[in-house]
């Protein structure tokens, strides 16, 4: 059978083109049934570092345009957005639990990944308290199980999974987030293709040969 389309999307909950994209992704997905979908969490500072990139934040010139931008897609698509208060966070902790769901807990692991503590409630998800009382609704408040996803964050295992996926990220080419990994129909893994940031899925459409529904009520809320 030949391979089918996939995107597999490397990720950081400290971006919040992320947030962004995760939300937008999500809106329209279930119109591409054919495409297999993978989120990889990855240490964006960790790549940063690697490649000697820059966040944005670090200009103020670009981290006030990034948030007037956030604020205008948030206004334009109606997904709710707040810059957090304390901007950025460490999200080493967020994100290794997420690697240890990814592995674990596959089938509630996307709905870990779509939370608004940090771009919404402006909550600091490097706390583990913060991460416990996020995942407990999810968990149907079994707080045993939560805290033992908490734990696996320092389990030599998933402290590797996460760090491979980082370094596989820098391999690939990956300088930010959110960056998804396009592949078609029929090629093999290494003709995947870089598409970088949450406003690049019209161009992600066309690539792949599908439709891109666009953001909805365009200017209307502007
Ligand atoms: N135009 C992109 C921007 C995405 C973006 O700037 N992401 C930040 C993290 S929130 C980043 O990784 N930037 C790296 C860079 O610009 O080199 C979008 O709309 O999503």
């Amino acid at each position: 059978m030949a391979a089918r389309a996939s995107i597999t999307c490397y990720y950081d909950l400290v971006s919040p083109y992320t947030y962004m994209g995760f939300k937008l992704f999500n809106s329209f997905r279930q119109q591409w049934p054919g495409v297999d979908v993978t989120f990889k969490p990855m240490l964006l500072g960790g790549v940063m570092n690697e490649i000697k990139n820059q966040p944005l934040f670090k200009f103020p010139s670009k981290k006030n345009h990034m948030i007037a931008d956030l604020d205008r897609i948030s206004a334009v698509t109606g997904i709710p957005f707040r810059f957090p208060p304390d901007f950025p966070v460490n999200t080493v902790l967020p994100m290794r639990v997420l690697t240890a769901l990814q592995i674990h807990e596959a089938e509630k692991y996307e709905q870990c990944i779509d939370k608004d503590e940090f771009f919404v409630h402006g909550r600091n998800i490097s706390d583990a308290e913060v991460v416990q009382a996020a995942l407990a609704p999810i968990f149907n408040e079994d707080t045993q199980k939560v805290e033992s996803f908490l734990k696996l964050a320092t389990d030599p295992e998933i402290k590797q999974v996460f760090k491979t996926n980082t370094e596989e990220a820098i391999a690939k080419g990956i300088f930010g987030a959110p960056s998804f990994l396009v592949k078609k129909a029929g090629e093999s893994q290494d003709k995947e293709v870089l598409f970088f940031g949450s406003d690049r899925f019209e161009m992600i459409a066309a690539y792949l040969g599908l439709s891109y529904p666009g953001l909805k009520d365009l200017n209307s809320k502007l």
